[in-house]
């Protein structure tokens, strides 16, 4: 089957490196000018810089050409989901959708399976997310990552088309504990972030960690997620990483937070709107979400760092 990879961004480009070891693969990029560039130098020197395109990839900004492919990827952040796949709908009507955008829509508070759904009816969404960065793939590190799919023979075709040498997928039909472990891991790393950039050590970003685990769980559990999936590859395994990692963005984010620094408003950090689209639910639901409430004050300015821990350490005490 062929593929076409939506967004030419970090993550996007690594992927279609990655699957270009299968064949085949169009790299759609929005701007001309990124698609001529990046066909010409076989490069994506502004996202994913020193690691050469393989022949097998077409680099385009024609979306005819992701019109031809069986399967199209879609690589954008979670905010521009919606948008991306509303000017492309006619072109991406009828096909197999894979996101791999990891998030909540701030505008519905939906994931993104359910913004494909609401965009594109007739579309076969599926989800692709897990513990990775787009420098490991792209470099061929061995990676194992989540193919989340409602209709499971989909699942299983598609685990078998984008299992690549060194990226090995593993299936689920719980799509929605998929996307929550993707989208909830990012706010707990802006914390673990902010708490190390703060100077409060590990064993305080261990305790955020694990009790914003028990927030994702409680949070995907009251939406219809499956604790398995929240144990695995794109719950547990993706918070891991993230939040121990400064290849992530949202963990250096933290840190920038926590050393009272700029950070450049350029880069993608989905934790940002989603820990506010989170927070938002759970006040709505009732559920107690201290730290994800804290993150999503934290990163809008509305409190200090030091404020933060204040205001974690004086709640009252319980059970675990
Ligand atoms: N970079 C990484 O290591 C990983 C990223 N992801 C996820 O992948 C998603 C994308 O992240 P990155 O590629 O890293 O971000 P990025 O910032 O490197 O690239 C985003 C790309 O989306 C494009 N884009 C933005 N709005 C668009 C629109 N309306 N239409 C078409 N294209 C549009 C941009 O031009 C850019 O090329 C995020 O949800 C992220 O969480 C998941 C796993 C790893
Ligand atoms: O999702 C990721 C790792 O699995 C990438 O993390 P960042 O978006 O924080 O860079």
């Amino acid at each position: 089957m062929s593929v076409a990879v939506l967004g030419a961004g970090a993550f996007g480009t690594a992927l279609a490196i990655s699957l270009a070891g299968n064949g085949f693969v169009t790299l759609w990029a929005r701007s001309a000018e990124h698609a001529i560039h990046m066909e010409n130098s076989r490069e994506n020197s502004a996202r994913l810089p020193n690691v050469p395109l393989p022949p097998a990839i077409s680099v385009t900004s024609d979306i005819k050409d992701v019109e031809a492919a069986d399967i199209v990827l879609l690589a954008v952040p979670m905010q521009k989901l919606r948008a991306a796949l509303t000017e492309h709908a006619s072109n991406l009507a009828g096909k197999t959708l894979v996101v791999c955008c990891k998030g909540i829509e701030l505008t519905t508070g939906l994931g993104p399976i359910s913004v494909v759904r609401q965009t594109i009816p007739n579309a076969s969404p599926a989800l692709l997310t897990g513990p990775s960065f787009a420098d490991d793939i792209a470099r061929g590190l061995p990676t194992a990552l989540t193919l989340a799919c409602g209709d499971a023979d989909l699942g299983k075709v598609l685990q078998t088309e984008l299992t690549t040498a060194n990226l090995r997928l593993y299936r689920t039909t719980d799509v929605i504990g998929a996307e929550l472990g993707g989208a909830l891991k990012n706010v707990i790393a802006i914390g673990c972030g902010a708490a190390i950039g703060a100077g409060l050590g590990d064993s305080a970003r261990a305790a955020l960690l694990t009790r914003g685990f028990a927030e994702m769980q409680r949070f995907a559990l009251m939406r219809g997620a499956k604790t398995d999936t929240l144990m695995g590859l794109s719950g547990l395994g993706d918070l891991v990483l993230t939040c121990s990692s400064e290849l992530s963005r949202n963990y250096r984010f933290g840190l920038c937070l926590g050393q009272n620094r700029p950070f450049d408003t350029h880069t993608t950090v989905e934790g940002v709107a989603t820990a506010r689209a989170m927070a938002e639910i759970a006040v709505a639901e009732g559920l107690d979400m201290p730290i994800s409430v804290t993150v999503a004050d934290l990163s809008h300015g509305a409190y200090s760092v030091p404020q933060a821990i204040q205001s974690l350490l004086n709640r009252p005490l319980k059970e675990e």
